[in-house]
């Protein structure tokens, strides 16, 4: 087992003309789409970088005074619907705090306010904008997936139960926390979610072959997608669940993360289509929130095999 810095799909979505479906350059990213997250289950993605130059400027400086604040305002950061979603401390190197549906500019406004009650219109908007752009990437990939599988006659149904939260984390300098280890090697319990870092390294992704690939984005405007076990489920183990973990290079920065998670809302089924004589059923129905219920009570990580596995 080793670490290496190589084989990690880049996929670039810069061109505009490759998020209009049906275009000659639409279908060849699909294909790239399709196949990285079969193999390896994600893929650093490539967004406009006009937009995100900017965006990214204003998020990362924002989050240092974010994590700063005391930590009693940084616990009324609390979503009774959604406990999954608040400010959370792993350990003694990670620390994160969310915003549950990030796309409703209420949402951000209110999440905005209570840290900074004087306004900060421009952590606002750029959150804002972010989320949106975010969305959009997710609703192009899910859709370039449905259709590979001649499943686009469901991707409306599952954008209208698709629901998102970001979640902001900071991993202190190892030096002061007395560990490198962030978040230890696990996969998202979630459809999808969509990684975004300052410049210090860190996020790794584990291969088939029991490789870890580092996330070494050169660009603000790089990403890096990758499907959950909820997504495994619904391509009937199609798509490979990305296993992925956290450890901090940089003995002297802390590294700031941006992750953008889809949840579908409620039930998921594999679609009849997908079961057939090469693919035989491998999953019952699997609710979302007990999904995530189950992991949190039994104490070990829940995977599709043991929850769900026909
Ligand atoms: O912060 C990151 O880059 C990864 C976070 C992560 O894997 C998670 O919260 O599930
Ligand atoms: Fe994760």
């Amino acid at each position: 087992m080793g670490t290496r810095d190589a084989f990690l799909p880049v996929i670039d979505f810069s061109k505009e003309d490759c998020l209009k479906p049906g275009t000659s350059s639409w279908l060849s990213v699909r294909r790239e789409v399709c196949r990285a997250l079969e193999e390896l289950g994600g893929f650093m993605a490539i967004m406009p970088d006009k937009v995100f130059a900017e965006l990214h400027q204003t998020i990362f400086a924002a989050l240092k005074d974010l994590f700063e604040f005391p930590a009693e305002l940084k616990a009324k950061n609390r979503y009774e619907e959604n406990p999954f979603c608040g400010h959370f401390i792993y350990n003694s190197v990670h620390e994160s705090l969310g915003i549950q549906n990030p796309t409703n500019s209420e949402e951000t406004q209110k999440f905005t306010h209570l840290f900074w009650p004087n306004q900060n219109d421009q952590f606002r908007d750029s959150v804002d904008s972010y989320a949106k752009v975010m969305m959009e990437l997710d609703r192009v990939v899910t859709r370039m997936v449905f259709e590979n599988y001649g499943m686009e006659k469901y991707h409306d149904e599952h954008i209208r139960s698709t629901s998102h939260f970001i979640q902001f984390a900071k991993y202190k300098e190892p030096r002061k926390a007395g560990s490198d280890v962030g978040i230890v090697s696990h996969t998202d319990k979630n459809f999808n979610t969509i990684l975004h870092q300052n410049h210090v390294n860190g996020l790794e992704i584990n291969t088939d072959d029991d490789e870890w690939i580092m996330f070494d984005p050169n660009l603000p405007s790089s990403f890096l997608f990758i499907a959950g076990d909820v997504f495994k489920v619904w391509s009937n183990g199609r798509i490979r669940a990305c296993r992925h973990r956290v450890n901090v290079r940089e003995n002297d920065e802390a590294r700031y993360s941006v992750g953008f998670f889809s949840l579908k809302i409620g039930v998921t089924t594999v679609p009849m289509e997908l079961v057939d004589e090469e693919h035989p059923l491998r999953y019952k129905s699997l609710d979302q929130v007990e999904y995530i219920e189950a992991q949190r009570k039994n104490g070990i990580e829940s995977t599709p095999e043991a929850f769900c596995g026909v």
